[in-house]
């Protein structure tokens, strides 16, 4: 192979780190290689076994270094190339997964004395058990007129760095009190490539609630008196632009990844937000949908509008000089994992087995096979919560109309509607707000789902156009880093020569429409009724389960 310049793109996932080569001049992808993290997601205890108490999410971070010992040289090796070739390195990650260390960057959990402490360990993304503490700030901000506070759709979420910062103040005082910086994993893996914190402008914007400046302190002290030093103590960083050189290559990264010591480091990124690019989505109105575990919506405006329940909007979010808007979707290819897991009797099991197919596969061929509203069936999409626009974990899931006739299939196919009504909600609360979604990009895992893309198409009545890539984040960091390396102006140019997106893939059919158009009016139903506020019952659910259990 003549040599060209190369750039790498890393993408930290829920439960593994993929890398992937990439030819700077075309984006063509060169080789990957995937590192699943070796103690994936701590829900339920400790590595030592410490039980963990229910909506708790921790990771470990040693692991997402493995990612970079092994997946990089890993992709390196697929793609045949010759490291030398390889000008810069981008990496991003979930968002608000939460690191707490030293000045020097040592995570806690790596402290002798804390290694048993859960609150030492990373918060990922979909820790949902500082909802109390989100709700008190989201009281506490509409009573006192917060301005920042329509910036994020009206409600900040759980999963974010305030909420997830002041819990652990509340429950582990001697943590927070050893904490030097509350650092986001996307900063924290650019740390150790190029022994630099960067605090990237994306995360900042969108869960650290930088608006102009952060959360005042006299905010903060009504929340809680020891909170009032947060953003001045542990959060505040000068902060780095997308596409930025946030260093180089240090001579131990070097040896961990078998690239050059000295080349371009980009700023830290999120994983749907560096999509866009890659799916060429960087003007106003081509939302890209990042269906994977969860789902991110992103989309670039060029005007500043309140959307209701979005995750939040913030300029140069996504790409410079627009206003980037993020809504997404807490639980999606998690509810039909939990599905398959917990809810398929085995013989389904067994017949996916002979046939050498996922049981998501023969269910989705058994769905395939029914026509609209034959199951019966309307399923709620919060089992994990609800992201936009209800912003609230305490939520769960429903699935209403079952009979003695359900089968696996017909609350599979429940399941998958009930994400496409979804995002159909989120979808209109854009255009009600004065920002159309004009173009549905489609990246993520499961694109793969043929079905469930027809299904999105009928039920948003709108084509979806596909991204070129099957590991959309990572190419996004890769072009990423040829921005940081200077090989592009800035991501505009990049997304053009490097990106790739195939339109208008899945056209909505006018039957199916029709059909969807009536299921969705009672989603909407449930939706409200059980959303907001006129039946509590799964929040008193929630409530009697913590009582059951000896919880706060
Ligand atoms: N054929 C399928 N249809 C629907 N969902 C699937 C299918 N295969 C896997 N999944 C779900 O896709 C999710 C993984 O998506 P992926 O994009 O690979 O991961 P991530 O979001 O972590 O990057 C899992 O939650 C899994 O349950
Ligand atoms: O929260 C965000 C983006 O803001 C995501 O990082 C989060 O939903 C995780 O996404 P995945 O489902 O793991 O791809």
């Amino acid at each position: 192979m003549a040599s060209e310049p190369l750039v790498v793109g890393v993408d930290f996932g829920t439960l593994s780190g993929r890398a992937v080569v990439v030819r700077v001049r075309d984006g063509a992808e060169l080789g990957t290689a995937v590192h699943e993290y070796r103690h994936g997601v701590l829900d339920r205890a400790l590595p030592d076994g410490r039980p963990l108490p229910p909506d708790w999410a921790l990771q470990v971070p040693q692991d997402y270094v493995d990612v970079l010992k092994n997946a990089v040289p890993a992709a390196v090796a697929a793609a045949g190339a010759d490291p030398a070739d390889v000008i810069g390195i981008g990496t991003d990650f979930t968002a608000c997964t939460m690191v707490p260390v030293k000045a020097d960057g040592t995570p806690l959990n790596e402290l002798p004395e804390f290694a048993g402490e859960p609150h030492a360990y990373v918060k990922l993304w979909k820790h949902h058990a500082a909802q109390g503490q989100a709700d008190r700030i989201n009281a506490l901000a509409e009573r006192r007129g917060e301005s920042w506070l329509p910036r994020y759709g009206g409600l900040i979420s759980s999963e974010w760095e305030f909420a997830k910062g002041l819990q652990l103040l509340e429950e582990a005082p001697a943590v927070y009190a050893a904490m030097d910086h509350w650092v986001e994993a996307a900063d924290w893996i650019v740390w150790q490539l190029s022994g630099t914190y960067s605090r990237n402008a994306c995360t900042a914007g969108y869960k650290g609630i930088y608006q102009d400046g952060y959360p005042s302190p006299e905010f903060l002290k009504e929340l809680n008196p020891d909170f009032a030093g947060f953003v001045a103590d542990k959060l505040d960083h000068p902060l780095g632009r997308l596409g930025d050189k946030a260093g180089t290559l240090t001579a131990e990264a070097a040896a961990w990844t078998g690239l050059p010591e000295g080349i371009a480091v980009a700023v830290g990124n999120v994983d749907a937000h560096v999509t866009a690019p890659a799916a060429r989505a960087v003007e106003p109105g081509q939302m890209v949908a990042i269906m994977g575990t969860s789902t991110c919506h992103v989309m670039n405006g060029d005007v500043l509008r309140e959307v209701p329940g979005m995750c939040g909007v913030v300029e140069g979010g996504i790409v410079p000089g627009l206003w980037g808007y993020e809504s997404g979707q807490s639980g999606v290819g998690d509810i039909f994992a939990w599905f398959v897991d917990h809810g398929v009797p085995p013989e389904y099991h067994e017949r996916a087995r002979e046939r050498g197919i996922s049981v998501h596969e023969l269910l989705t061929e058994l769905a395939a096979e029914q026509r609209i509203g034959e199951h019966g069936l309307i399923a709620l999409d919060w089992h994990s919560g609800n992201r936009s626009v209800l912003v609230d974990h305490e939520l769960s899931g429903l699935v209403i109309g079952q009979t003695l006739a359900t089968r696996a299939e017909d609350t599979y196919r429940a399941l998958l509607e009930a994400t496409a009504y979804g995002t159909r909600v989120i979808i209109d609360s854009y255009t009600d707000a004065g920002v159309p979604v004009t173009e549905l990009v489609i990246a993520g895992g499961l694109v793969k789902n043929a079905l469930l893309m027809q299904i999105y198409a009928d039920v948003l009545d709108m084509p979806l156009s596909v991204i070129g890539s099957e590991q959309g984040p990572a190419l996004g960091s890769a072009m990423h880093a040829a921005v940081a390396a200077g090989a592009y102006p800035d991501i505009r140019a990049a997304a053009g020569a490097m990106g790739s997106v195939e339109r208008g893939v899945y056209q909505p059919i006018p039957g199916n429409v029709e059909v969807y158009e009536r299921l969705f009016v009672e989603y909407q139903e449930l939706h409200d009724h059980f959303g907001r506020g006129a039946n509590e019952v799964m929040h008193r659910l929630k409530a009697l389960r913590r009582a059951a259990k000896g919880e706060k």
